[in-house]
Parts: structure tokens; C-alpha cells; sequence
């Protein structure tokens, strides 16, 4: 879909001009300033702020040097990113990537996202992303604490509770996090919410683990009743079987549905009795295993190499929740032709534009990623929040919230989307939803 109004287009021009070398980071912006065109017609006053072209621009970005030493004593150089995005509505908030692909434009895209979706959940929190081209696959325990500690030895002068607090993403999970902060603490000599994600012997909350994963289906849940559908009795497809993986199955099938197929960067298991999640999280979270090993103890399950076979599965609902630009136009058509009826996303922008288009085409019941998904930076707000008060919520009490954090957060992208007359359409409503309250804060602080 190519931008109508000029002002938004010469601004695409320019974002695509200065980030030439970005092609996900020009994707994320794109796809939001083409939801926001009827904005610029009912907000002048937002174009006379020039709230639009900082929007598209980071307020900081960090890129600093990682030594480290490997098991072999040979020392080994990553490169770290931080990029603090905007700081109008609360300080920077947003995970830690560790993956190879990692570069500047993957930090920019994520980080551009999580602006809005953090606006989304209404909780005071500002957008960052970081991360590094590390690949935690394969190191020791002892390799995995020595990057993190000199990591953190860059970042720690850059973060604090009330300026950037990092979070974990791919490849940063718990045992990350955790040698991070000691990092930090030993540093700063001071114990506060620097971090989410931690664990809970050391300020970390209830849910956190869980919440993403939950979080996407409280969102699906009340996506499909709102169009007369739900997830009893419905074949569900999961990609991934990290963090947000587990935990999307686990309250998938809670709700009623029978998820049959996960997969991991390699390719993709099938198991048509349902997934053995006991299993998955054995091999996954435990002995960090390839998700192939599934069928060894599951003779009725099969492996096929390649990530994005999965989407071949006929399936009522797809979960997309392994990474960026997972499903492309041929695998979202497959999806329509085999009655996938619902694509929800718990990964960042896992659908290709032109899949996007495919899902509007068919009436796809379509949950945006930066709706869908901000489930687990939500429950890190909920951790800020308790770090401050120096107490802890129970389960139930962090379970509550964030599902009336997810209903809401549907109930805006829809009532958004249909003040807008594009009703149904959850993406144009989170988009402009999201930015709507950012850009208020923008305005209301000057030009900064
Ligand atoms: N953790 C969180 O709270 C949140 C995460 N997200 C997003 O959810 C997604 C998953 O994150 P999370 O579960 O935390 O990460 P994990 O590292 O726990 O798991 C990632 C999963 O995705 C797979 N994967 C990673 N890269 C690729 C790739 N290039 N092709 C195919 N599969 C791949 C991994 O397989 P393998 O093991 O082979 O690499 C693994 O199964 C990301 O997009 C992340 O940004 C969004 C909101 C919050
Ligand atoms: O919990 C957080 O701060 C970050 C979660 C995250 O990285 C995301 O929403 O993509």
C-alpha cells in the first residue's frame, strides 16, 4: 500500500534515505505511518509539533565494544546495542536481544515497536530495545557469564530504575538476566529495578516468565469472542519453543485448544495427538536441546527441517511466535487455503507486509504483534512497580492485571480502529492508539 498524503510520504522518503542499510526498521515505520495518514488529516496540530519526524527518530542510540574470553582463554569481541527510542511517557523500557543476526537496524525496528506497544498497556513506560551479535547457542555457562558481565560493564553507566531499565528477548532469558544484574549491582553498588525478568529470590515478579506467552492468548481469547469464535476445541499452530513459545501453548490449551506444532530455528515437529508441553519444556528449558529430539520419545510426531514448513500445518488459529518475517505472502496464503482463520502474533512483526495483506484480504482475524504480545513488557511494569514499592503481588494478583491489561489493550486497538472507520482492522487501531498517547506527551513537553 503506497502513502496518499504527501507529508507522510516525503517524511518515508527520508526515514528510507537516512537508514538505507535497515530494511526492518524502515518495514516497522512504514507499516505504522501508513496506519496513521487519516491521523494527519484530523491532527494538525500533531504535524505542527513535528511530533511525526521525531517520532521516526531515535532520541539515542548505543553501540559499544564486548571482550570477552572464551573457554580456550582466546579473547572474543561482540558488539552491544542500545538504542533508547523515546523517553515521552516514562523511561526507556525494553528487552535484550543476544543473537547473531543482531545489528543496528534489528535494534531500531524492535525498539521502534516497543514505543507503541509499550504505550499500549497504559503503564508509564518509554521504548528501548538492545542487544548483541553474540550467539549463546553452544557456549558454556561460564562463556555465557563472561559476556553478560562485560556487557553490563559498558551499559550499567547508561540504564537506571528511573532512565532505561533492559528486559530479556531472544536469546536472554532468566540465567542471563541474572548474571546482568549481579554485573550491575557489583558496579553501581546499589540493589534496584534495573532489570525485568528477574529472578524471584531477587526482586523478580510472579508471571513475568509466563506472561508474554498468557498474555497472547488473554488477547486472542478476546479477539475470537468479540467475533463470535473461541479457542475450545480449535487446532492450533505455535512456531518457536523459546519463552513465548511455551507459554502460548500452555494457556492455549488451557483455553480448550490442541496445539500441534512447534519448531526452533532447524525445523518444525508435528504431533496430531497434541504437543507433550512437559517434553518441550524438558528439552528446552532445561537441557537446551534441538526441538527435533521431540520424536525420539513421541513416535507418533514427525520433524521436518526448515522453520517455515509449519505454516503448511492446517490449523483454525496460528501463533507466530519464533521471530521477525516468519510468515511471508506463500506461507500466509497457505494458511487461508488450508482455514487458518486467526493469526495472532507473539513475536515481533512476524508477518511480512505482504502477508499482512493477505490476512485483510480474507477477513483473517489479525492480532498485532505490538498489541498481542505486550503481555510480557506489561508484567515487567507490574515488576517496576512492585521493585518500587519493595513488595511482591501473588500469582493471582499479577495474573489478574495483566489479563485486564490484555482486555483493554483489545478493547482500544478495536475502538480505536472503528473511530477511525476502519473497523476490524486491529493493526491501523493499535497503531494509531498506541502513538495517539505518545504524541499527546510530545507535544505537551516541547520541542525535545
Ligand atoms: N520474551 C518476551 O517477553 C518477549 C518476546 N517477544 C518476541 O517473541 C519472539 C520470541 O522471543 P522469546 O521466546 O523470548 O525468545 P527465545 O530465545 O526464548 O526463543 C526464540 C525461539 O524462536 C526461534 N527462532 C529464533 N530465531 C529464529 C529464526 N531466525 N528462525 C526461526 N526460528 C527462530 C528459536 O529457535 P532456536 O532455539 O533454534 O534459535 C526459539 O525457538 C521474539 O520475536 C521476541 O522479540 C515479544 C514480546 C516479549
Ligand atoms: O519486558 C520488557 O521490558 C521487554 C519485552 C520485550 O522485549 C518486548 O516486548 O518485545
Amino acid at each position: 500500500m503506497a502513502l496518499k498524503n504527501e507529508y507522510l510520504s516525503n517524511l518515508l522518503e527520508t526515514v528510507k534515505k537516512r537508514n538505507a542499510a535497515e530494511p526492518e526498521f524502515i518495514q516497522a515505520v512504514t507499516e505504522v505511518l501508513e496506519s496513521l495518514e487519516p491521523v494527519v488529516e484530523k491532527r494538525p496540530d500533531l504535524v505542527e509539533a513535528g511530533v511525526f519526524e521525531r517520532l521516526v527518530e531515535p532520541e539515542r542510540q548505543l553501540m559499544f565494544r564486548v571482550p570477552w574470553v572464551d573457554d580456550q582463554g582466546k579473547v572474543q569481541v561482540n558488539r552491544g546495542f542500545r538504542v533508547q527510542f523515546s523517553s515521552a511517557i516514562g523511561p526507556y523500557k525494553g528487552g535484550i536481544r543476544l543473537h547473531p543476526s543482531v545489528y543496528l537496524g534489528i535494534i531500531k525496528f524492535l525498539g521502534f515497536e516497543q514505543v507503541l506497544k509499550n504505550s499500549l498497556t497504559t503503564l508509564p513506560m518509554g521504548g528501548g530495545k538492545g542487544g548483541s551479535d553474540f550467539d549463546p547457542k553452544g557456549k558454556s555457562d561460564g562463556e555465557i557469564m563472561r559476556f553478560c558481565q562485560s556487557f553490563m560493564t559498558e551499559l550499567y553507566r547508561h540504564i537506571g530504575a528511573d532512565t532505561d531499565v533492559p528486559a530479556g528477548d531472544i536469546g536472554t532469558g532468566a540465567r542471563e538476566v541474572g548474571y546482568m544484574y549481579g554485573q550491575y549491582k557489583r558496579l553501581a553498588n546499589e540493589f534496584t529495578g534495573i532489570l525485568t525478568g528477574k529472578g524471584l529470590t531477587y526482586g523478580g515478579s510472579l508471571v513475568r516468565t509466563e506472561a508474554t506467552g498468557y498474555g497472547l492468548c488473554y488477547f486472542t481469547d478476546v479477539m475470537l469472542k468479540a467475533n463470535g469464535k473461541s479457542f475450545e476445541g480449535q487446532t492450533v499452530v505455535v512456531s518457536g519453543s523459546g519463552n513465548v513459545s511455551i507459554y502460548a501453548v500452555e494457556k492455549a490449551v488451557e483455553m480448550g485448544a490442541k496445539v500441534v506444532a512447534m519448531s526452533d530455528s532447524n525445523g518444525y515437529i508435528h504431533d496430531p495427538n497434541g504437543i507433550d508441553l512437559a517434553c518441550v519444556k524438558q528439552l528446552k528449558e532445561v537441557e537446551r536441546r534441538r526441538i527435533k529430539d521431540y520424536v525420539d520419545t513421541h513416535p507418533g510426531a514427525t520433524y521436518k527441517e526448515g522453520s517455515t514448513g509449519i505454516w503448511t500445518i492446517p490449523c483454525d488459529i496460528a501463533l507466530p511466535c519464533a521471530t521477525q518475517n516468519e510468515i511471508d505472502k506463500a506461507s500466509a496464503e497457505i494458511l487461508v487455503k488450508n482455514g487458518c482463520y486467526c493469526v495472532s502474533e507473539g513475536a515481533n512483526m512476524p508477518s511480512t507486509p505482504e502477508a499482512i495483506e493477505v490476512y485483510l484480504a480474507n477477513g483473517v482475524l489479525y492480532g498485532p504483534a505490538k498489541a498481542a504480545n505486550a503481555g510480557g513488557v506489561a508484567t515487567s511494569g507490574l515488576e517496576m512497580s512492585q521493585n518500587s514499592a519493595r513488595l511482591s503481588w501473588t500469582f493471582e494478583e499479577v495474573d489478574q492485571k495483566l489479563k485486564n491489561i490484555m482486555h483493554n489493550i483489545f478493547k482500544n486497538c478495536d475502538e480505536t480502529a472503528k473511530a477511525y472507520g476502519m473497523e476490524g482492522n486491529y493493526m491501523a487501531g493499535a497503531n494509531i492508539a498506541g502513538f495517539l498517547k505518545v504524541a499527546e506527551a510530545m507535544k505537551a513537553q516541547g520541542c525535545v
